[in-house]
């Protein structure tokens, strides 16, 4: 069986990002940089301030010395002349600071009295000038390709003076789930040995919030013609098919049979993982499939294991950003893993990490409540609370 890491490795050097697209900014939120952000104006474009005051030549103003105010700058509306010494401009916040000007003092710190002002003692030692291009230069690259666009990053691109950015096509998926006992959720109470299908309804969930546009979503039978020209009629208009079910060793398990009519080459199949054994990824011309198993816990653990770093990597990002995980402590005692590297669910208390009690990969309502994976590789000896542990926020 192959170990968790070599799976990943594997599944990073398949996935090549997807072609790029110019969206405008307003569209760009949650999007992958396919070319850097590079600044096309310097910020600030000019010195400005950076309070509500008066612009004055620090050499030529003291405590008390009463100067004449001569003018105005507001941010865009600039003071037209230059500044002599011993002279005031009235400035706010983001106006240019008026050529000769070197320092602002804050209107707290001034009383003004008609066309003069003075200064109170003390009024240093800030100087209050943001120098032209303190931010950025024009021309420096602000965001490397690669990065997604959070709403922070939206500010810096949008401050870049870009209306639009490069980014990776988002990943077209299907998500299929397959067995005959499933029923739309709402109508199985209504039909003997039905249960709700819940599984695509959560791997879709996670697929649109790392960047996929979910093209279609259901479920099909354990029938082996049907699935197979289901899979045909999908596959041409996708980048990625996720299908759950049917990936164990059973005789109504087609999920990778129903792919071989249409050259389904595997890349990984069953690892070395707990839960997650059945979990099977490959190939079919340029689309990919990646097979979870239908228990709901082990499709959603491995889900966010695969599934994230999957569609990060179409999208040019790095398929370990995907996983961000923490070095935590843990607040109740932990079980060690046997010979396959098991991900254990587990929810924040005060103090630290807990795990869940029903670990079982069929689990509904323990998935609901678990906000954590704590990873333990194999062998690892049961642990304590007050240890600390690798884990990853679900
Ligand atoms: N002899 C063996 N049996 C099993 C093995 C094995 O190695 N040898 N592996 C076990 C492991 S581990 C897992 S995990 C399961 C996964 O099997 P499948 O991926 O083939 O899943 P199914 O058999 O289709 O379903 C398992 C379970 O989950 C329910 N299910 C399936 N799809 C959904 C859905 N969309 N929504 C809600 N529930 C779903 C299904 O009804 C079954 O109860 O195999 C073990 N067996
Ligand atoms: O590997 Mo299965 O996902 O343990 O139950």
């Amino acid at each position: 069986m192959t170990g968790f890491t070599e799976a990943l490795a594997r599944l990073a050097e398949t996935a090549r990002p997807l072609g790029a697209e110019t969206v405008p900014l307003d569209a760009a939120h949650g999007r992958v940089l396919a070319a850097p952000v590079i600044a096309r104006l310097a910020a600030p474009r000019h010195a400005v301030s950076a309070m509500d005051g008066y612009a004055v030549v620090d050499a030529a103003t003291a405590p008390g010395v009463p100067l004449p105010v001569v003018g105005e700058a507001r941010p865009g509306q600039p003071h037209p002349g230059p500044l002599a010494p011993g002279q005031a401009v009235r400035i706010f916040t983001g106006g240019p600071l008026p050529v000769g000007a070197d320092r602002v003092i804050v209107q707290e710190q001034a009383q003004r009295s008609g066309d003069t002002v003075r200064f109170l003692p003390g009024y240093g030692p800030g100087w209050h000038v943001r120098t032209a291009g303190s931010d950025f230069a024009a021309g420096t690259t602000l965001l490397p390709a690669g990065t997604r666009l959070t709403a922070r990053a939206l500010v810096t691109a949008a401050g870049a003076d870009l209306a639009a950015v490069a980014v990776h096509r988002r990943p077209r998926v299907a998500v299929l789930g397959t067995g005959d006992e499933l029923a739309a959720p709402g109508t199985a109470a209504a039909q003997d040995w039905a249960i709700p299908e819940s599984v695509t309804l959560g791997v879709a969930a996670l697929a649109a919030e790392a960047g996929a546009t979910i093209t279609w979503r259901g479920s099909h039978g354990d029938d082996l013609p049907g699935l197979t020209r289901l899979a045909g009629a999908l596959l041409p208009g996708l980048d990625l098919l996720v299908v759950t079910g049917g990936a164990s060793v059973g005789a109504y398990d087609f999920a990778k049979a129903m792919l071989e009519p249409h050259g389904l080459e595997l890349v990984f199949s069953r690892l070395a993982i707990k839960p997650g054994k059945p979990v099977w990824f490959g190939r079919v011309g340029d689309r990919l499939v990646l097979g979870l198993p239908g228990n709901p816990t082990s499709a959603l653990v491995t889900a966010t294991l695969f599934l994230r770093p999957l569609l990060a990597a179409l999208q040019g990002e790095s398929p370990e950003a995907a996983l961000p995980w923490r070095r935590l402590p843990l607040a109740a005692p932990l079980a060690g893993a046997d010979e396959r590297e098991t991900f254990t669910r587990a929810v924040w208390a005060a103090e630290g990490l807990v795990p869940i009690g029903n670990q079982d990969s069929g689990a509904q309502a323990a998935l609901g409540q678990a906000g954590w994976l704590i990873r333990c590789p194999a062998g690892t000896p049961a642990r304590g609370a007050g240890e600390w542990v690798t884990a990853l926020a679900l």
